[in-house]
């Protein structure tokens, strides 16, 4: 018999400033699968035919054990006991999210491949058990948190027993094998622990959208974080946990106080490193302020970067235009859309 149905996970945007790998808030560009499954299709060659439109489509591969979601949906399957998609699997991905700019396409994208392996091996996970699979995969808990769980949302990872510890940290290689040359040994992949994160929704007051001021370019997270120090001294991580611990909650309060979060969002940890990939940085965060545009309430790097990310409740086009105007003196043009929480995080939709 065959099937069908949709699994639509938006993107995030991690930190918010000073919550390193600790907070994310899902908003409203959503990555969509539809899924058909028909097991009387002649004349397809591979068992799982993928489709890609929208972001990067021409260069996002087309091969099940290539492709980032259809990978990951075939580590939750092997994890199972399940080989391969069933024949036939249509699967057409639509990524409006944009690639390698800071709003979690990547997480997006892992989310959809758990939620596409539970759903094609019927397989019955809960939402909390496929986030133990999108942590072995994505390895700080943020973006997927956010899209899976959907809101504003802070979370942890556990520490686990010694034997969960190392069922955790095992190679990625070996979670996701790379398909050419790589390790796949058609062995069972390691079986995530339980548990691996902890997280918690927090409120949103309504009135807050988030500007996303995206640049036309691309920077990978893994080159964003190799910027990063190793080690960190008291005063500036004590400098971001005051911060965080004032923001979480001033973030749900109506009327929101902007002099309150606009201090609270800003960050020692990881942007004073990243402006050296991200061109005017500095300059760009101090461009707006709540005096300057009436209506901001605080700004911050999207995720690893580079796209900005204000937090406004009116006057959205002048904070927008002075953003992109800066980046343009830089030499980099953007796009700009406001955006609004997306609280349902990731769907699963039947037809
Ligand atoms: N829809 C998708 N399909 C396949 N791969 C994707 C998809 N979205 C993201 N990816 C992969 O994730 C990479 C971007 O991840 P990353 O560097 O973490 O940036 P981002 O900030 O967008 O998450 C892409 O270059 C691509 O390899
Ligand atoms: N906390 C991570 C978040 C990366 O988010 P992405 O959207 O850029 O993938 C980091 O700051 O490195």
């Amino acid at each position: 018999m065959s099937r069908a149905f949709t699994v639509r996970v938006p993107c995030s945007s991690a930190n918010i400033g000073p919550g390193f790998d600790v907070v994310g808030l899902a908003l409203s560009i959503f990555l969509e699968l539809k899924v058909r499954i028909d097991p009387s299709a002649s004349g397809v060659e591979q068992n799982c035919k993928i489709v890609n439109v929208g972001e990067g489509a021409a260069d996002l591969p087309t091969l099940a054990d290539e492709n980032l979601i259809t990978r990951t949906a075939l580590y939750v399957l092997k994890c199972h006991d399940i080989s391969s998609f069933p024949a036939t699997t249509f699967v057409t991905i639509t990524n409006p999210i944009p690639l390698g700019r800071g709003l979690g396409s990547s997480g997006a994208a892992v989310v959809a491949g758990v939620m596409l392996g539970n759903a094609v091996g019927q397989l019955g996970l809960s939402k909390d058990r496929m986030m133990d699979y999108c942590l072995m995969i994505e390895r700080h808990p943020d973006n997927v948190t956010a899209a899976m769980m959907g809101g504003f949302v802070g979370s942890y990872l556990r520490e686990l027993d010694p034997v969960d510890m190392e069922r955790k940290e095992i190679p990625l290689s070996e979670v996701l094998p790379e398909p050419a040359g790589g390790i796949d040994t058609g062995l069972q992949p390691p079986k995530p622990p339980y548990g691996i994160g902890h997280h918690i929704k927090f409120g949103w007051a309504k009135e807050v959208k988030a500007i996303a001021i995206i640049p036309n370019y691309e920077l990978s997270t893994a080159s964003s974080r190799s910027v990063l120090p190793k080690t960190y001294g008291a005063k500036d991580l004590i400098f971001n946990l005051q911060r965080l611990a004032v923001l979480t909650t001033a973030l749900t309060r109506s009327p929101p106080d902007a002099e309150l979060i606009y201090q609270a969002m800003q960050d020692k940890v990881h942007q004073p490193y990243r402006k050296t990939l991200i061109p005017g940085l500095t300059e760009i965060l101090a461009s707006v302020t709540p005096k300057s545009h009436p209506g901001l309430l605080g700004i911050c790097l999207s995720g690893a970067g580079p796209t900005i990310l204000a937090l406004a409740t009116h006057n959205f086009d002048a904070i927008a235009e002075e953003i992109v105007g800066r980046f343009k003196k830089e030499g980099v043009e953007c796009a700009w859309k406001v955006l609004e929480p997306a609280y349902d995080g990731a769907e699963y939709i039947e037809e």
